[in-house]
Formats: structure tokens, C-alpha cells, sequence
């Protein structure tokens, strides 16, 4: 959508929901592109995908390839058809992210919601979400308002030739001091983020860990992801160093942008996206 995509870093705008729930959309990063959906869920959504994760049965979430990646972590598939609520944000994120005709291209389209309980020290290891399926967009719905996910390559003037290489740099990062940490403020706030970059490459970028739940209570997420065919997903080492270098030089434009447009705030109330 033209008023996401050129959103400058900070900027925010209203957007209203087809039901006339109103929310506001920030941009968070732009690389990986992130943008915070305030108040996107209202507090009886929330609760009722939560209720509906319950009904449905949660089981260990496993990972393919590594079976470590997600711990203290169970997992309950909603599918649109037996929720209309899951139907209905499908619906709007498509409209307010993509374009309806992305997602009806054969090999394009929505996957289950996949509804996340952490335990308190549970904890999503630093990864990707599209590794071999085009998943150009996920957006997370914090149902209960607790829990914090990392991205930890956001604005990081890095460079590395394989994702294995990024994911061990990160090794020596941490979440207080680099890279972008979204807490949710409540209940019903959502995270939008892009998997990959224009001209179709996975973003090594989106790298992003659902981050060690402190305290007592479970963290509650629910992760949609959407996906949009004829994207690049497998590409060679030496493919992806060369253009990592081409994306930092993008990168340093870009933040020379957006450093020129923080010096003057943009806030554009839109109301409605009809
Ligand atoms: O739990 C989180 O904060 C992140 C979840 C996530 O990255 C995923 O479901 O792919
Ligand atoms: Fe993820």
C-alpha cells in the first residue's frame, strides 16, 4: 500500500478496520521493513483467538532443521474456515499490506494462524521466517499484551556472506543495545514485517528472535504469515554477499533519507484506506 510504503521512519498514520475499528500504523525500521500496528486487535479479539487456541489444543511447537529453536513453546493452528475472525484478518491485512491480487496468484495466499503459548522462559531463538516458501509478510498479534520480539540486524552496518554467518554475528548482540526491541504497550497491538526486499530477495535483514519471556505469565503471539509467489528464495552464498554489499549501500542512502526526514515529523491522519 502506497501510504505504508512510504512511510518515513517514525512516521505514523490512522487506519480503520472494514468493521470501523480504528488503529494506528508506525513505521518501526526500514530494513528489514517493520511497522507497528497499534491497537490493531480489539481486547475481545484478542481473547477470543486465545479462547480458540485453547479449544483447539496446543502441542510443542518443533521447528524443522532444529528442534531447539523454539523452547517452552506450544502451538494451535486456527484456519480460516473454522474461525471467521482468522478469516477477517486475512482479509485486512491484505488490504492494509498487500494487494488482494497477490494473494489469489497460484502458490500465493494466507497460512493458518499459528497461535504461540510461551511459558515464562520460553524463548524463539534468532531466525527467518521464509526459508524455502515465499512468506513475504508476517505480522504477530500479541494477544496478551506480554513478551518482546527482536530484531537484531535492524540499522546494523554489517556485512555476511551466508544466513548461517548473520545468525552467529548476532550471537554477540544484545536486545537492550542493538537493533529494534518491540514490547507491545497491550494487549491488541501487531507487528507487520517484510521478508524480503524489493526485487524479491529474502531480506538477511528480517532476522528476527522472540525474545526469553521474563516474569510469571505466558507470553501469547499469534503469527500470520502471507504468501506472495515468484519471490527469490534459494540463492547461492556468493549471490547473497554480493548483494548484501549492494543493500548496504541502499541501506546508507536510506538512512541518510530518513535522517533528513526525521528533521521535519510527518504525521498524516488518513482516516479510513477505502
Ligand atoms: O514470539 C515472537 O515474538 C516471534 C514469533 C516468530 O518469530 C514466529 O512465529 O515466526
Ligand atoms: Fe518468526
Amino acid at each position: 500500500r502506497p501510504e505504508l510504503a512510504h512511510l518515513p521512519l517514525h512516521g505514523e498514520i490512522e487506519g480503520c478496520r472494514s468493521c470501523g475499528h480504528r488503529f494506528v500504523a508506525s513505521r518501526l525500521s526500514s530494513r528489514p521493513h517493520v511497522f507497528h500496528l497499534r491497537q490493531f486487535l480489539s481486547p475481545d479479539e484478542s481473547s477470543t483467538l486465545i479462547r480458540s487456541a485453547r479449544e483447539n489444543g496446543l502441542h510443542p511447537a518443533v521447528t524443522s532443521g532444529n528442534t531447539r529453536a523454539r523452547r517452552a513453546c506450544d502451538l494451535s493452528l486456527l484456519s480460516p474456515s473454522r474461525q471467521p475472525l482468522v478469516a477477517e484478518l486475512q482479509r485486512e491485512v491484505a488490504r492494509l499490506m498487500l494487494s488482494d491480487e497477490a494473494l489469489q496468484l497460484p502458490g500465493g495466499g494466507c497460512e493458518d494462524l499459528h497461535v504461540l503459548r510461551y511459558q515464562p522462559g520460553g524463548e524463539y531463538l534468532p531466525h527467518y521466517d521464509a526459508a524455502s516458501v515465499p512468506r513475504v509478510l508476517t505480522v504477530l498479534y500479541y494477544l496478551n499484551g506480554v513478551g518482546a520480539t527482536w530484531f537484531p540486524l535492524s540499522g546494523a552496518n554489517i556485512s555476511f556472506s551466508t544466513r548461517e554467518e548473520s545468525v552467529a554475528y548476532v550471537q554477540g548482540l544484545n536486545p537492550q543495545r542493538d537493533g529494534l526491541c518491540f514490547e507491545p504497550s497491550a494487549a491488541g497491538d501487531a507487528l507487520a514485517f517484510f521478508n524480503f526486499v524489493e526485487g524479491g530477495y529474502p531480506d538477511p535483514w528480517a532476522l528476527h528472535s522472540g525474545l526469553e519471556v521474563e516474569g510469571t505469565e505466558p507470553k501469547w503471539v499469534a503469527s500470520h504469515f502471507f504468501r506472495v509467489p515468484g519471490v527469490c528464495s534459494a540463492e547461492t552464498s556468493s549471490s547473497m554477499a554480493a548483494r548484501t554489499s549492494q543493500l548496504q549501500q541502499l541501506r546508507a542512502q536510506g538512512d541518510a533519507e530518513a535522517m533528513a526526514e526525521e528533521q521535519e515529523p510527518v504525521s498524516t491522519p488518513t482516516g479510513s484506506h477505502t
